[in-house]
């Protein structure tokens, strides 16, 4: 699918950013222009035919020019069905490819931009801009169309007839239009406040709503179902005054509008009777109907492209919060890079440096290590010493500041890391996991995979036995984020995984929750046959994998404080012997 890299130009305008949404399309945007155009014709020509008929009675024409006329109307109104219906194609092959193509391009960015953008935008925000932002463009065209079209060639058709016909009237209609026009908008914007308010206060209820459903366990938990309900009432009472009082105001200003909308009909009316009556311009009975006819088309038409405002500023609003993602330079460089096709497990850090963008000290400070191929390396320390930006540097999703990491010698900023990171098994603190089945959380992304392999890696990471227990065995759905699984289950789980892909390099962040010791005994072998001859890191908690550790290496505000293997550390009665005096089981 081809991707809209960048929808606009920055200097251009915002309509021409909409513009380039459509740049595969544009044919079938310009098609249903035209085909709108004939569609849409009787409600433009109705008037100028009713004068017709009107004048022929009238002025006593003969009965064949009504005939005429008939058939013309007949066959202006048959036109509609076929011409709608082709419309309606056009239009919907336009936006229905512009928002598919428009979701694939967001979605493809998400995949190339850097790990850091996606610490400042949450999971929510970005879902919003998919969904949300591309359904409100494609409600801003669809209302451009079938108002806004309509509006314009009801304008132009009123006026164009007008002038053909009656061109002494039309200085009339520029006066009186714009006036009924701006009375009537005048009056719908103080409608804005009211409605503003109560869109306010829907907004807060629904978050409200939200939050609530999300604290139901806990409000459960603590009994506190009645200082929820007494919230809920206050935050529901507030909606309900904001709702009877834009009801009212509804109904006085829509009552005001109709009245005004009417009154200047009927100046319309009475002024084109006047003229005729007095003989000032030349208008027959049937133009007087018609005039009063394109006055109220005219007014419809203009009150409809000020009513499409509001819609159509929220659409541009949409196209600038996709653009800041299709427009971010936060992309992570790949293109042109060494691909690798193996890799050994070799690692080299050659002191490296890393400070957050607004953080104001360093997380990571001139550290250095070289690492075997197969070896386990436990990474501890404190809170925030930081072991999950080492891990983070390891994986590519940041970069040093300064300093190298090598891997097989070659240097990660001169690799395509998308081809090191098939060689890369992550199992991360909480399990990720989605809502399928378990065959299809295990082998996720990677392709057609025998069922024995599938079984032996379940088997491998002591997952086996409780799977087969489960109702439907592998092909189990397992609920949202695995809510049908134990911790420990899902744990083992997301060992399965990074086994079947059998990586060189493993990643594992252990969870720092205690589990019973009968999982936590299946966990550690589990993770033993997953840590063999593999490169292994570890954000490591339990004793029991510190102790497995090859090397451990013990952090301290990102400097590396100690390295040794257990009884060395142990022996030296430093800060890793006292992290460990501590806690007992877990750091
Ligand atoms: N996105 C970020 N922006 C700014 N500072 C950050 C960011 N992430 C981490 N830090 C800071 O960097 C330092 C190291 O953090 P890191 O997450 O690597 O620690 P850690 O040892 O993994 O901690 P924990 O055991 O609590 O997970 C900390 O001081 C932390 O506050």
């Amino acid at each position: 699918m081809s991707i809209p890299k960048r929808i606009s130009d920055k200097k251009k305008t915002e309509f021409y950013s909409l513009w380039s949404l459509f740049e595969k399309d544009r044919w079938h945007i310009l098609a249903a222009i035209g085909i709108f155009f004939i569609k849409h014709s009787p409600v433009w020509l109705m008037p100028l035919l009713t004068a017709n008929v009107i004048d022929l009675v009238v002025t006593h024409q003969r009965i064949s020019e009504l005939w005429w006329n008939a058939v013309i109307l007949a066959l202006l109104l048959a036109q509609n069905i076929p011409m709608h219906v082709a419309y309606m194609k056009q239009l919907s092959i336009a936006l229905r490819r512009m928002e598919t193509r428009l979701r694939f391009a967001l979605s493809n960015q998400f995949q190339k931009l850097s790990m850091g953008f996606y610490t400042r935008a949450s999971a929510g925000i970005l879902q919003n801009k998919v969904v949300r932002d591309v359904e409100s463009i494609v409600e801003m065209v669809r209302q451009m169309f079938d108002g806004g079209l309509s509006a314009i060639f009801n304008l132009l058709g009123a006026v164009v007839i007008t002038a053909i016909r009656v061109p002494k009237f039309l200085p009339f209609f520029l006066i009186m239009v714009p006036i009924s026009a701006a009375l009537i908008s005048s009056m719908r914007k103080r409608l804005f406040a009211h409605n503003s308010r109560f869109r306010k206060e829907i907004e807060k209820m629904s978050a409200r709503v939200n939050e609530m459903t999300h604290l139901l366990p806990i409000t459960r938990a603590h009994g506190l179902e009645t200082n929820e309900l007494e919230f809920m009432e206050s935050t529901l009472a507030k909606v309900k005054v904001a709702g009877l009082e834009l009801d009212n105001t509804n109904a006085i200003f829509g009552s005001l509008s109709w009245v005004i909308y009417n009154i200047f009909n009927v100046i319309c009316l009475i002024s084109a009777v006047a003229l005729s009556y007095y003989k000032i311009i030349p208008i027959t009975a049937g133009d007087v109907v018609m005039l009063t006819g394109y006055f109220t088309s005219l007014t419809n038409a203009v009150m409809s492209l000020v009513n499409l405002i509001p819609n159509i500023s929220k659409g541009f609003e949409s196209i600038q919060s996709i653009e800041e993602i299709l427009q971010s330079e936060e992309l992570e460089k790949n293109d042109g890079k060494l691909k690798i096709e193996k890799v050994n497990g070799d690692f080299i850090f050659d002191r490296i440096n890393f400070i957050y963008p607004e953080a104001r000290f360093p997380a990571i400070r001139n550290f250095s290590l070289s690492v075997n191929a197969g070896e386990s390396i436990a990474l501890v320390g404190h809170s925030g010493a930081g072991k999950s930006t080492i891990i983070n540097l390891i994986i590519g999703f940041i970069r040093p500041d300064n300093g190298r990491i090598l891997i097989d010698g070659h240097d990660m900023n001169e690799i395509d890391l998308r081809t090191y990171r098939r060689f890369i098994s992550v199992v991360p603190q909480e399990s990720i996991l989605f809502e399928d089945t378990i065959r299809e959380n295990i082998c996720y992304g990677i392709g057609a995979i025998s069922e024995k392999d599938v079984e032996t890696a379940l088997r491998d990471a002591n997952a086996w036995e409780f799977v087969q227990q489960l109702p439907e065995g592998i092909d189990t759905p397992i609920g949202e984020h695995g809510a049908k699984l134990s911790g420990g289950e899902k744990q083992r789980l997301s060992i399965a995984r990074a086994l079947i892909r059998n990586p060189k390099v493993l990643i594992l962040d252990e969870a720092t929750s205690a589990l019973d010791i009968e999982s936590e005994k299946l966990i550690q072998e589990s993770l033993s046959r997953l840590m063999k001859d593999r490169t292994t890191f570890i954000v490591a908690h339990r004793l029991s994998t510190i102790q497995n550790a090859d090397r451990i290496v013990v952090l301290d505000q990102g400097n590396i404080v100690e390295i040794g293997n257990h009884k060395e550390l142990m022996a030296k009665k430093g800060v890793y012997f006292r992290l460990q005096s501590g806690n007992a089981t877990s750091i």
